[in-house]
């Protein structure tokens, strides 16, 4: 039987993985470990596009012009830790944060200190599908590094074969309708015949304006979602049925 879609684009967070794994553990992280990594990292070249994008995420233009008012680097520094606290209290997934949230994982996942959770369904689902002929691609809020990182430290082994790519806000916002449409044309297939999985409603309809195929994933720990939205649940992968 030939299956009904090309593709499936994932979510990360509540749809192949708790949410409590990333609050209760990868945000921690973060938090524990912020002040050390700027400190000691402040001077790698890979840390100032990443500043910079924390600068313009904030409405400046550069972050030497954000910093202006700072007398001195520890200064800098930690005005740098403060926006990145006040970002993660209030869950913005803003790039720069998400870029150094990455950054500051790496170092955690190669150590073994985290090894990412997925749902048991997940391992089986991309082998069956990737069997199939399907495509399966991510499109995560965490930085395409920091997706990299997960999947190739899972609890389920290094589960990164499995993808032919990775999308993540540099591509546009998950809620707005022309992140899809520029997925698509990456991918290189109509938006109908991509199947996406999230947990979120507004990610879902936007993929479904530009005429994608959804599936509302329910898992342990997610956000109630408000009635009428549309979207088929599934509660596990096993649930989606190609033919
Ligand atoms: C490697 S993803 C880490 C989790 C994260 O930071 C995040 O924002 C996940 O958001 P999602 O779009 O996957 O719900
Ligand atoms: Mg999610």
């Amino acid at each position: 039987m030939e299956p009904r879609w090309n593709c499936i684009l994932l979510d990360i967070e509540g749809t192949t993985s708790s949410v409590r794994f990333v609050y209760d553990v990868m945000f921690p992280f973060v938090l524990r470990e912020l002040d050390h990594y700027l400190e000691t990292n402040w001077n790698d070249p890979s840390l100032g596009p990443v500043l910079d994008q924390i600068a313009q995420d904030a409405g400046s233009e550069s972050f030497v012009a954000w910093t202006s008012d700072c007398p001195d680097e520890p200064s800098r520094r930690e005005k740098v830790a403060a926006e990145i606290r006040r970002l993660m209290a209030d869950d913005v997934k803003a790039t720069g944060l998400k870029q150094l949230q990455g950054m500051i994982w790496k170092d955690g996942f190669e150590r073994g200190e985290m090894v990412a959770q997925v749902y048991s369904d997940v391992p089986e689902a991309l082998e069956a599908w990737t069997s199939a002929g399907l495509r399966v691609y991510i499109y995560s809020s965490g930085s395409i590094a920091a997706q990299k990182l997960f999947f190739g430290h899972s609890e389920a082994g290094n589960l990164l074969k499995y993808f032919s790519g990775h999308f993540d806000t540099t591509t546009g916002p998950k809620k707005e309708a022309k992140s899809y449409d520029t997925i698509a044309a990456e991918i290189g297939e109509a938006a109908e015949k991509i199947l996406f999985i999230s947990d979120v409603t507004a990610e879902l309809d936007a993929a479904r304006e530009v005429g994608m195929e959804t599936r509302l994933s329910i898992r342990p720990g997610n956000k109630p979602v408000e009635e009428g939205h549309g979207h088929e649940p599934i509660a596990s992968f096993s649930q989606v049925s190609l033919g």
